[in-house]
This record gives structure tokens, sequence and C-alpha cells, in this order.
């Protein structure tokens, strides 16, 4: 079986079973970030279900990505939940001079629908809530993030450096654009990057969710499973999950 072994995995990692490689990953080197499982992109009446976009895929990703928080947490594998959005005034979403203003489309169904204006992706709102079964645990890290790759003028570089985490293991909404994004952005940024495809939601139609991991599996990084992690971390005794 062909494996890339990263950082320090040699002496203490984990093997996950991967495409096209398997990985040799150290638990201590490894975080799961969560990308915006919030009710706007999960929940009915949330952003995304009012723009119009099929999120019936979703509530089935939300248990899926339970099981791999527990298995991460008992493993001692640091989670990371980014949580995408803008202040209440919008200002941190730009105005007309930003092609954030002109694209997104939490933007875009409010100024087409002024009643729902200020209710989506606003901080403080429940639209920008993550779900409530994934709600984090003590020793979770929440971060804020304001567009499409929660590299961008966010902390998770910063966040994950200091705790040298060199492997990104990738859940959440959307596949084809956050997470995708995300993953791609830490490519550059010299990450890991590990996207378990049975933990993430595409937006639009079936076929964004094959690009994305063709994408990842041909150029940006690796794609893996639920039951794949959980086989391969969740066999880690606790007691040794940082050393
Ligand atoms: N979390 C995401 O992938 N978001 C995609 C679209 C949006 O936020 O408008």
């Amino acid at each position: 079986m062909d494996m890339v072994t990263t950082g320090s995995a040699g002496e203490n990692g984990v093997t996950l079973a991967a495409r096209p490689e398997a990985l040799r990953l150290a638990p201590h080197e490894t975080a799961v970030v969560v990308i915006d499982m919030q009710n706007a992109y999960a929940s009915e009446g949330g952003y995304v279900d009012l723009a119009g976009f099929d999120i019936a895929g979703a509530a089935g990703t939300i248990g899926k990505i339970a099981t791999v928080l527990d298995t991460a947490r008992a493993a001692g594998v640091q989670i990371v939940y980014l949580q995408n959005g803008w202040d209440p005034d919008y200002q941190e979403a730009g105005g007309p001079g930003s092609p954030n203003w002109h694209k997104s489309n939490a933007l875009k169904t409010m100024r087409a629908r002024p009643e729902l204006d200020g209710q989506l992706l606003a901080r403080g709102g429940w639209d920008y809530e993550l779900v409530d079964a994934l709600k984090p645990q003590p020793g979770d890290i929440t971060l804020h993030k304001t567009r499409y790759s929660a590299f961008f003028n966010s902390q998770l570089d910063s966040t994950l450096r200091a705790r040298g985490i060199r492997n990104i293991v990738f859940v959440g909404i959307a596949t084809n654009v956050c997470v995708e994004s995300t993953l791609r952005d830490g490519f550059h940024l010299e990450y890991f990057g590990v996207m378990l495809e049975d933990a993430t939601h595409h937006l639009g139609p079936p076929a964004m969710q094959d690009a994305t991991v063709y994408n990842v599996e041909k150029f940006f990084g690796w794609v893996s499973t639920v039951a794949d992690f959980c086989g391969s971390f969740g066999q880690l005794p606790q007691s040794d999950s940082k050393d």
C-alpha cells in the first residue's frame, strides 16, 4: 500500500486509509476542521434553504460529523469550528466595491427579499449559530470567518501553527465552496488536507460533490471516509492520545 507519512508520524502515527494514498498522521499534529455547520447551511429556514438550494442531504451530514468529533475528542485530536458570516451591520461583507457583495447568495437573497434584511449570516442571529447537535465542547476552538476560505483574514493559520498542527481533516458544508476553498488555501500554506467525503455536503447539483472529490484527490490533498477515520483514530488508547 502506498503511504504518505507527515510530520513526526513515523514514530507515533496512525494510518488512515485514503485516496490516492494512505496517510500516516500524528494525532497531536492533526486537527478536525468543521466548516460552517450553522443553521444557515444545515437547517430548514436557514440561508441556503431560503436561497433555493436543496438542503435534503445536510441532515445526514450532521450525524456523520458528530461521530467524527466523538472519535477525535477521545483521540486527543484538536477540533476547530468555523462560523461564516458578518457583523450585524454587514460591514465585514463589503459593499458594492467588493465582489463578495455581488456574489454572496445570502446578500443577494436579502436584497431580493427585504423582509429578511439583517437575518442571514449575521453574528448574534439564529442563522449564524452552529446547529444544536454540533455545539462545541470544552477544549474545542471556534473561529469566525468572513469569506469562503477559512484561512482568509482569520485566525485559523496562527491557531493551527501555534499548536504544531500540520494535518487538517475537513468536514462540513459546502464541499465545493468553503471546504474546497479552505483545503486549497491550506495546501498552499503547506498543510496536509484530508476531506471526509461522507461528512461533507455540496451546494448545487451532485456533480459538484464529485468535482471537489476529484480535485482534492488529484491535486490538493486526500479523500477518506468517516468509517476509515473512526477505524484508525478510534483505536488510539485515550491516555496515549497526546503522545
Ligand atoms: N460554507 C459555504 O460553503 N458557503 C457557501 C456559500 C455561501 O456562504 O454563500
